[in-house]
């Protein structure tokens, strides 16, 4: 029969979104952990959201991939949307960007590969994401990468005009020139989160907006003495202006540096079972 929040206990609340909370919880039956996000109309409406959670939705509930946070199913009663999302214990992943100042090239080089391949999944099709950055990613049970928020993707391509609430950090130079955009601004964000996971801010940050936006525009920015040469190379594969220029996803995934950590990661994983084990 029709899903109502009736058929799930609600445990604590995980944190507050812009638009609502979200909160841990089960089904009654079977015990089936997820994230309940609740929204409420009258803030939705009075945001001009309520079109972008509709595309949300019906976007996120295509989407099926081990490092994208599954919607599986929604629905409203009088002055509320619920939608029920899997459930990341690793919780925010800024937070632990905050909490560690940086990650080691291992984990940014893993969190690289995965981010990759969730966005060559969304790109074929056909779907932009737009919007990642710290905030929206989230980590799984076994640390991997979610991608959690939709709320800014869109069918490609597009030049929608949007307010930016959030940072603009992220922003490539064609959203910053108001030029229609491709898939190719997610790889422009990518090259963004790769700098931000190894140095802990993101390369074009600025006391003032009119120096970030210029550096953005020019593609200006310069690395701290500890990045490596691969991750150098990466990163300048993919903070080209021209977005035509930027490396592909799947270069990304096949990349030198890229490849060497994620078997860094899995050989400390082995090592870490066998200890267990032992
Ligand atoms: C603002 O802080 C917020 C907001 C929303 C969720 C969290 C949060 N989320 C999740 N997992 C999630 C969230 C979703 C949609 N799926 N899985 C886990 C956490 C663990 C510790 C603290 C916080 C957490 C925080």
């Amino acid at each position: 029969g029709k899903l109502s929040i009736n058929d799930f206990e609600i445990g604590r609340p995980l944190g507050k979104g812009k638009f609502g909370s979200v909160y841990l919880a089960r089904t009654k039956t079977g015990h089936f952990h997820c994230a309940i996000k609740v929204l409420f109309k009258s803030q939705l409406i009075s945001g001009g959201v309520e079109h972008q959670l509709e595309r949300e939705i019906e976007i996120q509930s295509h989407l099926q991939h081990p490092n994208i946070i599954r919607l599986y199913n929604y629905f409203w009663d009088a002055k509320k949307i619920y939608l029920i999302l899997e459930y990341a214990p690793g919780g925010e992943m800024y937070k632990q960007l905050t909490t560690q100042k940086r990650f080691t090239e291992a984990m940014a080089g893993k969190y690289m590969y995965e981010i990759a391949d969730a966005l060559s999944y969304c790109h074929r099709k056909n779907v932009i994401h737009r919007d990642i950055k710290p905030e929206n990613l989230l980590i799984g049970a076994q640390g991997e990468l979610k991608i959690g928020d939709f709320g800014w993707s869109v069918h490609a391509p597009s030049n929608k005009r949007q307010t930016m609430c959030g940072t603009m950090d992220y922003l490539p130079p064609e959203m910053v020139n108001g030029n229609s955009h491709s898939d190719a601004v997610d790889l422009w964000a990518i090259g963004v989160l790769c700098y931000e996971f190894l140095v802990g801010k993101p390369p074009f940050e600025h006391e003032n907006q009119a120096d970030t936006y210029s550096a953005i525009k020019a593609g200006r920015f310069t690395y701290p003495d500890f990045v490596k040469k691969g991750a150098r190379d990466l990163i300048g594969k993919l903070l080209v202006v021209d977005p035509r220029r930027r490396c592909s996803l799947q270069e990304v995934k096949d990349h030198y540096w890229v490849t060497s950590m994620l078997d860094s990661c899995r050989r400390a994983a082995e090592k870490q079972k066998a200890e267990r084990a032992a």
